[in-house]
């Protein structure tokens, strides 16, 4: 947004007050161009060094791929894809804009001769009514020019607003949408942080293209047609500077963008130590690693400083270009036309029309290079946002599917085998075979990272399964032919740690859900065992869950699981509820759980898939069956009993957690 206000800035160059030092004297005539040019160049120049960075660094070339740019798209299919994302009264700014933008260039590119008129009319004593004339005629294009400028940046502002706005909103639904095999590849405040980088980059590139490249573009092109028209041979042998020139700023365009993302790559590192630091402070105390942190903080700092001389360099040669070049134009135009004007082959209006043209040529030459990396930049931005929209609606297709009437909850994984789409070769499941039938408990153990967990994700279908790599069945029917929506609907989830949305206690228990009421937010949390700790807090149910120290773990672990009942799932599953929680906590967490099996409302029992590493839970020693789990495989699976007098895996569990291995008393 900052390029915005100071190119918006900029007046058209006829209603400049630089105009006014315009001295109808042969000598100082030149003069003039250095100071409306320095004024323009350094606008410029202000402009491209506090432009917003487009999310194109080298990370954001990573990101580009892992948000489904991989089929790289051409630049030209971006900007259709941009020009699709516009919806009815969309045209009619964009046309107004485009109307507008057509007056200010005709007026821009008008006024030159336009002034020689008039000046020379004066000079040449050609009479005070041809003299007001002509400077009518002066007012009246920048007039013109005024209104069409107006026009054209009210509609284009309105146009980018609304497609911005559109764009943000498009792309949040599209991160909501993706698979969860997306986040485990990208760093999800990383993705966030670029993609609104991006879309602000956006905003950006349509504010350049629309405003300003296109206006340079047409000017710049309708300049140099006329300095042909007027001196063919003197424009030609000043073409190769004004090459350079364009040259340089795209140059400069280039170094500003990528020092810029150094620059902001550096603070989003330097912003992650420091936080790490400050955050873990204690520990970090108690390591004794405050120098260690000193030294990362500084090298981060280091690579910023290293960017800002860069840029510094940089923009000290620019500005040498910048503000040399067009004066040697000048002096170069005033040589050879002048020569002309001596010689009597060009007239001396001719030779100040020339010389207007040349300078707005010039502008134009700079304004259109950094212009052109700006683009450049800004449409890479609109690639990986494009991408992702895609690569969204490729999995809302996927998401696609039925919805059976009723539910039994009987869930078969038949010859699973699995890995994840971030570590294809590590195959975390191998050839799993398991039953957990509907109303009964099944408890998963075994030992860490033996694959428990990654078996809950695939029954959530948070990762779906490869061609060949078995099946899991709910009810009989693959739970890739459900509507995955209607499948978590039926399937209750409480986590180790579960997280609470800043938002009261009630609607967090009823969160994602409509038309609940409160006496069902209260049956849910009385199941839940959380009903008498929230009416003892001074609000109650109308506690925000604001900071995590307000309530225990213990009580969280309940709210979470009153937020599971609400939905009277016919399948409960729970990954290490307790494992988190001290003595006390677990053993109310694990009377919530024992009372969470059986659903009151349809009066059966629910299916229950406990992941556990705690074996004194009652849950567990008295689940139907309790499989346990090493490498991927089923190594073990029977009762408690049966396991114990097998010996094996099942009692070395047992044995570690230094339990009795008969008749373990009951938590
Ligand atoms: N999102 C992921 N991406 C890649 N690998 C993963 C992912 N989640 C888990 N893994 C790997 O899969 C393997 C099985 O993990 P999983 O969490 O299923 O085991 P677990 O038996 O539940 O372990 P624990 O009891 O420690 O929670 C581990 O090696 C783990 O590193």
């Amino acid at each position: 947004m900052e390029s915005i206000t100071p190119r918006a800035a900029r007046a058209p160059r006829w209603v400049r007050p630089s105009l006014g030092v315009f001295r109808p004297t042969g000598p100082s005539l030149p003069n003039a161009f250095p100071e409306r040019s320095r004024q323009r160049r350094l606008l410029l120049m202000g402009a491209v060094a506090t432009l917003p960075v487009a999310g194109a660094g080298a990370n954001s070339k990573t990101l580009a791929q892992e948000l489904g740019g991989r089929s790289q798209r051409s630049r030209t299919e971006v900007a259709l894809a941009m020009l699709r994302l516009l919806r009815g009264i969309d045209y009619l700014w964009l046309s107004l804009g485009i109307l507008g933008l057509l007056f200010t260039s005709l007026a821009e590119v008008a006024s030159p001769p336009l002034v020689s008129a008039a000046l020379f009319a004066a000079v040449q004593g050609l009479g005070r009514a041809l003299l007001c004339q002509r400077a009518t005629a002066v007012a009246a294009a920048a007039l013109v020019g005024g209104c069409a400028e107006c026009l054209k940046n009210f509609a284009f502002n309105m146009l980018r607003s609304r497609l911005v706005a559109r764009l943000r909103a498009d792309t949040f639904d599209a991160l909501l949408g993706q698979e969860l095999s997306f986040y485990d590849e990208v760093d999800a405040g990383e993705l966030t942080s670029r993609l609104s980088s991006d879309c602000m980059s956006v905003y950006s590139y349509l504010s350049d293209v629309l405003s300003f490249f296109l206006r340079s573009g047409a000017v710049t092109i309708a300049s140099l047609l006329a300095l042909l028209r007027l001196d063919l041979a003197t424009t030609a042998r000043l073409a190769a500077l004004l090459v350079l020139l364009w040259v340089c700023s795209e140059w400069y365009g280039r170094v500003t963008r990528s020092t810029g993302r150094k620059t902001q790559d550096g603070l989003a590192e330097l912003g992650r130590v420091a936080n790490e630091a400050l955050s873990l402070l204690r520990t970090v105390r108690a390591l004794g690693a405050e120098a260690l942190h000193c030294r990362l903080f500084r090298k981060r700092n280091a690579v910023i400083d290293a960017a800002q001389r860069e840029r510094g360099l940089a923009l000290g040669l620019f500005s040498a270009a910048a503000n040399g070049t067009p004066p040697l134009l000048s002096a170069l135009a005033l040589f050879f036309g002048g020569h002309m004007v001596l010689t009597g082959q060009m007239t001396g209006e001719a030779l100040a029309t020339y010389l207007l043209y040349l300078d707005t040529a010039a502008d134009g030459a700079l304004e259109l290079g950094v212009e052109w990396s700006s683009c450049n930049d800004a449409l890479g931005s609109a690639e990986r946002v494009v991408a992702l929209l895609a690569s969204a609606k490729g999995a809302a297709k996927n998401r696609a599917g039925s919805r059976s009437k009723g539910a039994r909850g009987d869930i078969c994984f038949r010859h699973v085998r699995f890995a994840y789409p971030s570590r294809p070769q590590r195959e975390v499941l191998t050839d799993l075979c398991l039953h957990c039938p509907a109303g009964k408990t099944t408890a998963l153990v075994g030992f860490s990272g033996s694959g428990k967990s990654s078996l809950l994700g695939l029954l959530l279908r948070f990762y779906d399964l490869e061609e060949g790599g078995g099946s899991v069945t709910f009810d009989d029917v693959n739970i890739s032919e459900y509507d995955p929506a209607w499948l978590r609907n039926h399937l209750g989830v409480v986590g180790q740690q579960p997280r609470l949305f800043r938002a009261s206690i009630k609607e967090n228990i009823a969160w994602g859900l409509r038309g609940v009421s409160e006496a069902m937010v209260k049956q849910a949390a009385e199941t839940a065992r959380a009903a008498e700790f929230i009416e003892s807090l001074p609000q109650g149910y109308d506690t925000i869950c604001a900071d995590d120290r307000l309530l225990s773990g213990g009580q969280r672990q309940r709210i979470a699981i009153a937020r599971a009942l609400i939905r009277d799932p016919t399948v409960l599953l729970l990954d290490e509820p307790t494992s988190a929680l001290d003595a006390t906590s677990s053993a109310e967490v694990s009377q919530a759980l024992e009372q969470a099996q059986w659903s009151e409302r349809r009066g059966v029992h629910r299916t229950v898939i406990i992941v556990a590493h705690d074996l004194r839970l009652s849950m567990v020693q008295h689940a139907d069956k309790i499989v346990v789990m090493d490498g991927g495989r089923i190594v073990e699976e029977g009762r408690h009993e049966e396991l114990l007098e097998l010996g094996g895996s099942y009692t070395r569990l047992v044995r570690d957690q230094r339990l009795p291995t008969e008749h373990t008393p009951h938590v």
